[in-house]
């Protein structure tokens, strides 16, 4: 079979360097275009060299119909405004689409979900098998403990980072609700602050962290009456995240339009 060819979105950001690097490290793949934003100063350079790796042969650009129109796969890790874009053009060409970005809003998530009517999409939070298969582990225990036991997730991230909650904190806040057979719109804590009264049953809490170069650090905690569970995920690498997306672009050939998941890709759904 022929290699699957890669688009990558947001080329000169933190993963899309790590994408840049770790493609041409991946069987079975090749990078043929690395977009970054029009006018961005990388434009036209070659993509390995202008992100301080070797020279690979495919420049810079921010032409997407150019892209797209020799791609298979496209994966992104960007902004949510770049995300929907990219899943409206990726929808008109029929390109598979993987989506990393996070912080994307009920507005972006109606616009994806109108995209993959189109072709495939996967979206997750987080691409890594840990965090996917922590995940699981943490719907059986929010079933298995009811919401008697009070979950909490706290999350720590680069000071860079621009959204909060993190996408991996929202997907384990999903995994509890699922778990306890509720909608977690519903019943989330965000950013408790100031008088706020005792905690209402059923929350489900969320505290965000931010400092330093922390890759991305989750912990679920569930506080019972005199004892506490603690799951705990910590990336100490992007590189978990690039292959991640990789084998999601990979697991999309001749998929049929829709929205997936890491846990399809990973073949986690019903574990
Ligand atoms: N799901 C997962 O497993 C993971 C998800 N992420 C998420 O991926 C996203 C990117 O993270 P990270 O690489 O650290 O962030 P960076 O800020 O380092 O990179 C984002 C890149 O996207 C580009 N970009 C943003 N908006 C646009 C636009 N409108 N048009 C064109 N290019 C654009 C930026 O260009 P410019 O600098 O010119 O703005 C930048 O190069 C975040 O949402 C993050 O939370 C990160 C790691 C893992
Ligand atoms: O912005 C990041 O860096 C990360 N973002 C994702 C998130 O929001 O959970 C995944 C990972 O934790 C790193």
């Amino acid at each position: 079979m022929s290699d699957l060819r890669l688009v990558v979105v947001g080329a000169a950001g933190r993963m899309g360097r790590m994408l840049t690097q770790t493609i041409p490290d991946t069987l079975g793949v090749r990078l043929v275009a690395a977009l970054a934003r029009e006018g961005a100063p990388a434009i036209g350079a070659d993509s390995g060299a202008a992100f301080g790796q070797g020279a690979n042969g495919v420049p810079v650009t921010s032409d997407v119909e150019a892209a797209l129109a020799q791609a298979d796969a496209v994966i992104d890790f960007s902004s949510p405004a770049a995300t929907v874009a990219m899943a409206r053009a990726a929808a008109r060409a029929r390109v598979p689409h993987v989506v990393g970005t996070t912080g994307l809003a009920p507005d972006d998530l109606a616009a994806l979900a109108d995209a993959a009517r189109a072709t495939a999409i996967v979206r997750s939070g987080n691409m890594s098998l840990g965090v996917n298969l922590l995940s699981v582990l943490i719907e059986k225990a929010a079933k298995a403990l009811g919401p008697a036991w009070d979950a909490e997730i706290v999350e720590m991230h680069h000071k860079m980072k621009v959204d909060a909650p993190s996408g991996t904190a929202l997907l384990l806040g999903e995994a509890v609700a699922r778990g306890r057979g509720i909608e977690l719109a519903e019943h989330s804590a965000r950013g408790r602050d100031g008088l706020t009264g005792p905690r209402k049953p059923g929350e489900i809490g969320f505290a965000a962290l931010r400092g330093g170069t922390v890759v991305g650090d989750h912990t679920v905690i569930f506080a019972g009456m005199g004892e506490r569970i603690e799951f705990s995920h910590r990336a100490e690498d992007r590189g978990i995240f690039a292959r991640g997306a990789i084998a999601a672009a990979i697991w999309t050939r001749g998929k049929e339009p829709g929205l997936y998941s890491m846990a399809d890709v990973l073949g986690l759904t019903g574990a």
